[in-house]
């Protein structure tokens, strides 16, 4: 590659920072366009950890192993880098303390090329990038054979969209063609009224004049049933593609790992969701209506051609003027359509936080507060529908000048020629009639640009999450294979495990534990420190960054997580009820049955708790459960996970909510139920902590001591100091 290649390249797809705490992020977004691939500083936000306190190396290092890249963190120095052909991310540090990260492209000519995010791309002597790169660490990344590059990308979502519109293909086809007709008999009108005054009324031929009278009705009343049975189909096709499209998305949405819900806000997900209809709507466009105005805009010029050669090329020349336009304010309509979706995005989501938070609002009389925060917001996303309405008048003031023109200098061509005697009045009126509907049709080609991106945009948004790599393939054989025989749960041991979230420090750090059938086991710890991850990752919701897992002394990866997540009941501290009756709550199937829910509840001792309810089985379970105590959740999420018939049971602090009698019955239902499920407890109140077999405390990161309740007050201080605090208060 030439160095003014190079240097065209590195100009193309040198992306800036959005704040100064994505500085990591436009790197790392740079040196994908670099490799031509695609990608959003947003998207590589949630796979770094990115957080208002930036990025770390690391963070940069997980995002783009991520996306693929064979990526490599080193410790180099100066001449080093001067060997690099490739962009590599360094990390320096800026005005005094400013910790920052800037790409070195290459160093020619006794100058290194340098993207600095904050600034753009610049050239740095030896000593200018010495005295800013201190800690000599350095990303290096190599595309790999996942990374995805745009042209692949183009062809997955061209092959996604291909197949979501196939089944319309038939019903769009029909509607076209039925369009065309319509289109065709549409131009009766211009050439019945020149017949009407160059032939039949000079003529005075009534007999002609009747017939012609009596076929023009037939022409304008089968176009008016042949436009009904079109517009039926057409809502048949927009009902049908609204269902598959999301139905798909919100199939494939559903599939994606926990973490991509963890780290995206669930207003985003509907507004990307309510996006569909946008892209319906284009669908029918294109493929439909734009074939009547494409022929609409032919036919129509043809006519003009046929009965004046220079008033078709007036007519002609004019459709260059509205693409140029369409072609200028492309760009501008499409960063202005994806703002006023990210807005509408952000608005979504505040919306469901602030009803979700209701409770909290009103307890600390904050509705003013909140309304003030939504009319701001709110007030931001009408400003960018504003901006697009705007870009829109404009266009559209544009186009309508245009075709204004185009109408008068017809009518003042044409006038001449008739002064002239060069065409007939009658000739004169139909042109006049054929440029209005060419100019509309062109008009509406032209505008069709601002639907277009629309749809564009709306398609990227949802093709975004739809293409996020699911959990586990639907489908796929090696995730939905049942297992060879039934597990029967002896034991779960785990060894060395460490793990950390994108970009963080560890936060669990050799790990080891094991339980066995008949036992209750405890995780004691502060807040914090990463209880609820554990149960996490024995779920199999994150990977480990090490450490191996054994069930019955068999590596836990025979296990399809389908299956693991089958055998594994949890339930949370924040209980999550849906919105029907307590019995399809617990049994969570499509047809409940009654007798045996009812029998399991009467087993186990739950039965007399849910008789409490006012409607007993029957009783609804509101929207976020505000009908139940947060005691009473519990209690039928505990239902829930037993009815699952678990062979391991992990209850994150599952009784905090609870009062002493429920508790208690809790606590001697699990060491009844122990000898088949063997308990995992997380909490971090010793009293309950005592009743377990074995107790594991975190300090650390890591496992600091384990033991009964009596060991432990003498071997950890950490948990004797908890237990002593509990007796003094
Ligand atoms: N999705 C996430 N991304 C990044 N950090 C996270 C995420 N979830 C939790 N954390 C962080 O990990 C740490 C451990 O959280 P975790 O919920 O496991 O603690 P815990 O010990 O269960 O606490 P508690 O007793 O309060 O429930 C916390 O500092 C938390 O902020």
């Amino acid at each position: 590659m030439t160095k003014k290649d190079k240097l065209r390249i590195i100009s193309t797809t040198f992306t800036k920072q959005y704040s100064q705490f994505y500085c990591g992020l436009a790197c790392l977004a740079s040196i994908v366009k670099y490799h031509k691939g695609e990608t959003t500083q947003e998207k590589l936000r949630e796979m770094s950890g990115t957080t208002l306190n930036g990025t770390s190396l690391l963070g940069l290092y997980q995002a783009a192993q991520t996306l693929g890249f064979n990526a490599g963190g080193y410790e180099a120095d100066i001449s080093n880098l001067k060997d690099v052909d490739e962009p590599v991310i360094l990390h320096v540090v800026k005005d005094q303390n400013l910790e920052h990260f800037i790409i070195c492209y290459g160093f020619e000519n006794e100058k290194f090329t340098i993207g600095d995010p904050a600034w753009g791309v610049t050239q740095y002597s030896e000593e200018e990038l010495e005295a800013v790169w201190k800690s000599k660490m350095l990303l290096k990344l190599t595309p790999g054979k996942n990374f995805v590059s745009k042209q692949n990308e183009s062809k997955n979502k061209q092959n996604w969209f291909l197949e979501l519109i196939k089944p319309d293909f038939p019903i769009l086809g029909i509607a076209a063609f039925l369009g065309i007709v319509i289109s065709v008999l549409g131009l009766a009108t211009a050439i019945f009224s020149q017949k009407l005054i160059d032939v039949i009324l000079p003529e005075k031929d009534t007999r002609t004049l009747i017939l012609g009278l009596i076929l023009f009705t037939v022409i304008l009343l089968a176009r008016a049933l042949i436009s009904y049975v079109r517009s039926i189909f057409l809502v048949r096709q927009s009902r049908e593609m609204n269902i598959r499209f999301i139905s798909n998305f919100f199939g494939k949405l559903l599939l994606l790992p926990k973490p991509f819900f963890d780290s995206t806000s669930t207003g985003d997900m509907v507004a990307r969701m309510n996006d569909a209809s946008r892209i319906q709507k284009v669908v029918v466009y294109l493929s439909s209506q734009v074939v009547i105005d494409v022929l609409i805009v032919l036919v129509s010029a043809g006519y003009i051609f046929a009965y004046s050669v220079s008033t078709g090329l007036i007519s002609l020349l004019s459709i260059p003027f509205f693409g140029l336009l369409a072609w200028f304010y492309n760009k501008k309509v499409i960063v202005a359509q994806r703002e006023v979706m990210q807005s509408y995005a952000a608005t979504e989501s505040k919306y469901i936080d602030t009803i979700t938070g209701i409770k909290a609002i009103k307890t600390f009389n904050r509705e003013n507060l909140f309304a003030k925060v939504i009319n701001a917001i709110y007030g931001l996303f009408m400003q960018k529908v504003f901006d697009l309405g705007l870009l829109g008048a404009k266009i559209n003031f544009r186009i309508t000048i245009g075709s204004a023109l185009l109408l008068t200098g017809t009518i003042s061509w044409t006038a001449w020629l008739v002064l002239q005697e060069q065409l007939m009045l009658g000739q004169m009126m139909a042109i006049i009639t054929l440029i209005g509907s060419l100019g509309a049709s062109v008009v509406n080609i032209a505008m069709a640009n601002i639907q277009l991106q629309e749809a564009r945009v709306a398609f990227d948004r949802m093709y975004e999450f739809a293409s996020a790599t699911p959990e586990f393939e639907q489908g796929n054989q090696e995730d939905e294979k049942p297992l060879a025989k039934e597990i029967h749960f002896n034991n779960l041991e785990v060894k060395g495990l460490n793990f950390r979230f994108p970009g963080k420090s560890l936060l669990l750090k050799d790990i080891n534990f094991s339980i066995n059938k008949g036992e209750i086991i405890t995780f004691f710890g502060e807040i914090g420190c990463g209880k609820s991850t554990l149960l996490a990752v024995l779920q199999r919701f994150h990977s480990t960054e090490a450490g191996s897992i054994y069930v019955n002394n068999q590596s836990w990866d025979a296990f399809p997580t389908k299956e693991w997540r089958k055998h594994v009941a949890t339930v949370e501290q924040h209980v999550q009820l849906f919105n029907g009756t307590v019995l399809e709550n617990i049994s969570l199937e499509e047809k409940p049955n009654v007798e045996q829910v009812v029998t399991f509840c009467q087993q186990h001792g739950f039965h007399d708790f849910i008789m409490e309810f006012q409607q007993g089985y029957a009783t609804i379970i509101n929207e976020n459960s505000t009908n139940l105590s947060g005691g009473q959740r519990q209690l039928i999420a505990l239902a829930r996970a037993l009815y699952s018939k678990p062979k391991l049971l992990l209850l994150d602090e599952a009784t905090a909510a609870m009062g002493k009698r429920t508790e208690s019955f809790v606590l001697k239902l699990l060491h009844k139920i122990k000898e088949e499920i063997p308990v995992i407890f997380v909490t971090h109140r010793p009293q309950l902590a005592r009743h377990t077999n074995r107790i594991y405390v975190i300090e650390s990161q890591t496992i600091s001591s384990s033991g009964t309740h009596d060991q432990l007050i003498k071997r950890s201080e950490f948990y004797r100091n908890a237990f002593e605090e509990l007796l003094v208060t």
